[in-house]
């Protein structure tokens, strides 16, 4: 079962305006699908029409069966100023009939792998802005969705916290789920990425496996910086 089916005819801020065009491309279980292009490209956009919060959409998007959940990880993260760590994970947890029993068995050992235990009854407000961060990677981990969507995972969070990231994110493959990760990051993205989805002023410029992009791209030995400069 594909977890993500993208086909966007097109998609904008304004009705006649449209912004990207033809972005097409799937995500499977287990996979880790990164979306890549320069400042303005149409990642966020993409990532928009794709959570349903875009006005202007012509296309189709298709989560897991049709009933498929997902957990977005923002760039910016999001958070109520009175509600503290635990309290968010809460009102997640019960958002999927989580039990107390569950929530705590779930919760407590991903807030001590991302070090978070001593700030659990803080509110968000008091955190720096890599702790916002791990909130937000703590709540989708929590949920254990079939689907990731993480836009720019890699600007805040320090080494140390962007390992405990990839090894669970690495469990959570193994478990089946998929991912989406959009990425300015080019050569961690060469790392963990099976595939990547290169866009341009709106447009697909390339799309598949590292091979597949360095082949597009005429340089056979590329990094994908190498292949980006050259496709885009
Ligand atoms: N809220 C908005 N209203 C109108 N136009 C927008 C809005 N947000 C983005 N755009 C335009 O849409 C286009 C694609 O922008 P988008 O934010 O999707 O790029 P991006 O690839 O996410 O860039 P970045 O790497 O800088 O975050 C750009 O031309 C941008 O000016």
């Amino acid at each position: 079962m594909t977890v993500l089916q993208v086909d966007l005819i097109e998609a904008g801020y304004e009705a006649g305006d449209s912004k990207i065009s033809e972005i097409r491309f799937d995500v499977q279980p287990g996979e880790l699908v990164g979306l890549i292009g320069p400042n303005g490209a149409g990642k966020s956009t993409t990532i928009k029409s794709i959570l349903g919060i875009m006005q202007h959409v012509k296309g189709s998007i298709q989560i897991g069966d049709g009933g498929g959940s997902y957990a977005y990880v923002p760039e910016q993260p999001e958070y109520y100023d009175t509600m503290t760590l635990w309290e968010h994970l809460e009102l997640a947890g019960a958002s999927r009939d989580l039990s107390d029993a569950e929530l705590k068995e779930r919760a407590m050992p991903i807030i001590e792998e991302f070090g978070m235990s001593d700030v659990i009854h803080h509110l968000p407000g008091s955190f720096s802005k890599g702790m916002r961060q791990k909130m937000m990677l703590i709540i989708a981990f929590l949920l254990r969705p079939p689907l990731y969507i993480v836009d720019e995972p890699f600007v805040g969070l320090d080494p140390r916290a962007t390992r405990i990231w990839l090894d669970k994110l690495k469990n959570e493959r193994e478990r089946g789920a998929g991912v989406l990760m959009s990425t300015h990051v080019l050569d961690t993205a060469e790392r963990i990425c099976d595939r990547f989805v290169l866009i341009q002023q709106g447009a697909v410029v390339a799309h598949g496996t590292l091979d597949d992009i360095r082949h597009r791209a005429a340089l056979p030995n590329g990094s994908l910086m190498d292949c980006f400069e050259v496709l885009t």
